[in-house]
């Protein structure tokens, strides 16, 4: 029999007072995957990811983890392991003594034994003696997941676990959710960021103003978009200019006097015009979307949503 799903949500509503901060919430995450949750500020991530980790219980609908319907006690479901809003740490212990205290508080012999290799998966292993009082955001962020891991989940709930990363701490980091999940386990993981969501997850759900405005593979969103944005930068910049004005089907954007011209319309008109350039001995020496395809549909998604 196959797997059930980690994550199961259908129409979660969530208000605070007067603010709705889900509204018919659909998620669906299987085991392995690694799932993205992105929107603008106060789309309702942390509350979603909040829910699944017990921290609240939805107004209305329907919540089953890892097969198992969510009653309305506050609890962490069995086999889920996360933080939202920055992990839990006691400042004057160490990072090796704060796991301590997790597995002792757990009376689990089994985590204790695991607290050195958690702190080499998450390269902590140079300050496992420092206190954290003095960690930085990313050492924060990544003895938050140590802390999870120690629980080995198989649903890893992460609240923008890439803040603060640098570049190295980032790839350290994605390797462990990809081996994570490689095994089986699913990650629901929120950021604000779309390159961050596109090196790691092959699902996300786009939340704008507490609603889905898209849920599903990252390549089915990239084709959500139709016309990108292009920069396009030649040898003769006027030149270029007047034969995109002759090509139908082109809008042009930019400042006047700009060497970089910038177009948007369906591929095959910009088809013509690099044709066009190439026939008129203009030079392109640069063709790139001003933002990625991603991007511009995750900016087109949550725009309509919060226009309305
Ligand atoms: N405990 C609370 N009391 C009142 N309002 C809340 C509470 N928690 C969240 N909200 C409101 O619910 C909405 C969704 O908030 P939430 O924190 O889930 O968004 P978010 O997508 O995580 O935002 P951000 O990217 O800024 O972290 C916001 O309007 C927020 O102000």
């Amino acid at each position: 029999m196959d797997a059930p799903l980690a994550v199961r949500a259908r129409g979660i509503d969530q208000s605070f007072g007067e603010v709705v901060a889900l509204d018919g919430v659909e998620l669906t995450v299987p085991a392995g995957q690694i799932h993205g949750l992105v929107g603008p500020n106060g789309a309702g991530k942390t509350t979603l990811l909040g829910l699944l980790l017990g921290l609240a219980v939805a107004d209305s609908g329907s919540l089953e983890i890892l097969g198992t319907p969510v009653g309305r006690a506050l609890a962490v479901p069995e086999g889920v392991a996360g933080f939202v809003d920055g992990p839990g740490l006691y400042p004057s212990l160490t990072a090796r003594q704060n796991l301590a205290a997790l597995a002792a508080l757990r009376g689990d012999k089994a985590m204790a034994r695991s607290i050195d290799d958690v702190l080499d998966q998450v390269g902590l292993t140079d300050v496992a003696n420092d206190r954290t009082r003095g960690f930085s955001l990313g050492m924060r962020q990544r003895l938050g997941l140590a802390a999870a891991l120690l629980a080995k989940p198989r649903l890893l709930i992460l609240d923008e676990p890439s803040n603060g990363l640098d570049p190295s701490g980032k790839k350290q980091v994605y390797g462990v959710l990809q081996r994570l999940a490689a095994d089986g386990t699913a990650v629901v993981l929120s950021s604000h960021r779309m390159d961050d969501v596109e090196a790691l997850c092959s699902e996300v759900t786009i939340l704008a103003t507490g609603r889905v405005a898209f849920s599903g593979p990252l390549g089915k969103l990239a084709g959500e978009i139709r016309e990108l944005d292009y920069r396009i930068v030649t040898s003769d910049p006027a030149a270029a200019r007047k034969v995109a004005g002759d090509t139908d089907g082109l809008r042009i954007g930019g400042g006047q006097d700009s060497g970089v011209l910038v177009v948007s319309g369906p591929v095959p008109v910009l088809d013509e015009l690099v044709k066009r350039l190439v026939q008129a001995d203009i030079a392109v020496r640069e063709l790139s979307p001003l933002v990625s395809p991603l991007e511009a549909a995750f900016l087109a998604l949550t725009e309509v949503e919060t226009d309305r």
